[in-house]
């Protein structure tokens, strides 16, 4: 089975590609980059090969040199590269090489800093001679500023969804309940598990279709949704201390349950940070008590869109308090 977009917004391969011709003032709509990708027979085991022969079908033009080289002398930086560390072979980013330290990225890593000796270059792309097809991968980036442009016309925000009163009520009520637990992320077999890519606290509401004040939470977002209460999940809080946030994902998951839309409600906004972020459309909204933020997840053949991919930056200063209001198909 393919791996879906989710795999796809945080695979290495894929992050490499965009990140390589970032770099080098290649504006390559991100939407050809994985499209392309996802279409390999072997993704997301994906070869320098593959990757190669794919720039140079978007007319980046470059060599793909394999030798064991000395990487301080033979190659142009960013570079990716094979690169065999403790006798592992990685696919990897080579961002420079300053004296005797090689600054690299690779999957599970930031950024990682290795002296020369502890590693070898087998395979790399030679881009000394850089030719680029401008007018391609201009229309690439056209196509996909249009279409990022047309998402970004779907969010829209409520001020004063909830009252303040229902915004205290929702956080005390969590609190009181103890029903604050730490966050969990789906994995792609379908389970849950505690990840540093969500470090906050969540709290299901499992009361709130008999609770007063929830149901008519609900109902008030059913209307504004257009749908019936019975698309409308459980309402699930979250809360963030200082440094927690929830690096950028997609809501809907690839196998169960399918998320067409999010309304996200902001409770509190007496802290610093917590903006909530969509980095494939490079906006951001800073939380305002009571406000709510609607965005849709799925395109209209309920394929995940990628650009609502998003995360909540981590919170600098006090605790942030939201709610999630799913919708499912
Ligand atoms: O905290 C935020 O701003 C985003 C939260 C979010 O995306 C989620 O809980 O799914
Ligand atoms: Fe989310």
């Amino acid at each position: 089975m393919k791996p879906g977009f989710h795999t796809i917004a945080h695979h290495y391969a894929t992050n490499l590609v965009i990140y390589f011709l970032g770099l080098h003032d290649i504006h390559m709509g991100r939407l050809a980059v994985r499209t392309a990708l996802y279409e390999k027979e072997t993704f997301p085991e994906i070869a320098i090969q593959d990757i190669s022969s794919q720039l140079q079908e978007w007319g980046v033009r470059h060599e793909l040199k394999t030798a064991p080289c000395n990487i301080a002398t033979a190659v142009v930086f960013p570079t990716m590269a094979v690169v065999r560390i403790q006798e592992k072979e990685v696919l990897a980013i080579i961002e420079r090489v300053e004296g005797q330290q090689v600054y690299l990225e690779y999957f599970s890593a930031d950024a990682t800093t290795y002296a020369i000796s502890e590693l070898t270059v087998l395979q790399y792309l030679d881009i000394r001679e850089i030719i680029v097809d401008k007018t391609f991968c201009e229309a690439r980036a056209q196509e996909d500023a249009s279409k990022q442009e047309a998402y970004t016309d779907t969010i829209f925000a409520v001020e004063d969804f909830l009252s303040e009163e229902e915004c205290s009520y929702m956080i005390d009520y969590c609190e009181q309940h103890n029903l604050f637990s730490r966050s969990m992320t789906g994995t792609a077999d379908g389970t849950s598990e505690v990840t540093g890519n969500r470090t906050s606290y969540s709290a299901f509401i499992t009361t709130c279709r008999q609770d007063t004040l929830f149901k008519d939470i609900i109902e008030r977002a059913a209307d504004l949704m257009e749908v019936d209460t019975t698309r409308v999940e459980d309402l699930q809080c979250v809360r963030y201390g200082e440094g927690q946030l929830y690096k950028p994902h997609f809501d809907s998951f690839e196998t169960g349950l399918k998320r067409k839309a999010t309304l996200l409600v902001y409770l509190n906004d007496d802290y610093e940070g917590g903006e909530t972020i969509f980095p494939e459309i490079g906006f951001s909204i800073s939380p305002k008590k009571g406000m709510a933020l609607a965005f849709v997840n799925l395109d209209e053949q309920n394929n995940d869109l990628i650009y609502s991919l998003h995360g909540g930056a981590p919170v600098t200063a006090g605790v942030k308090f939201a709610c999630n209001i799913w919708i499912h198909l």
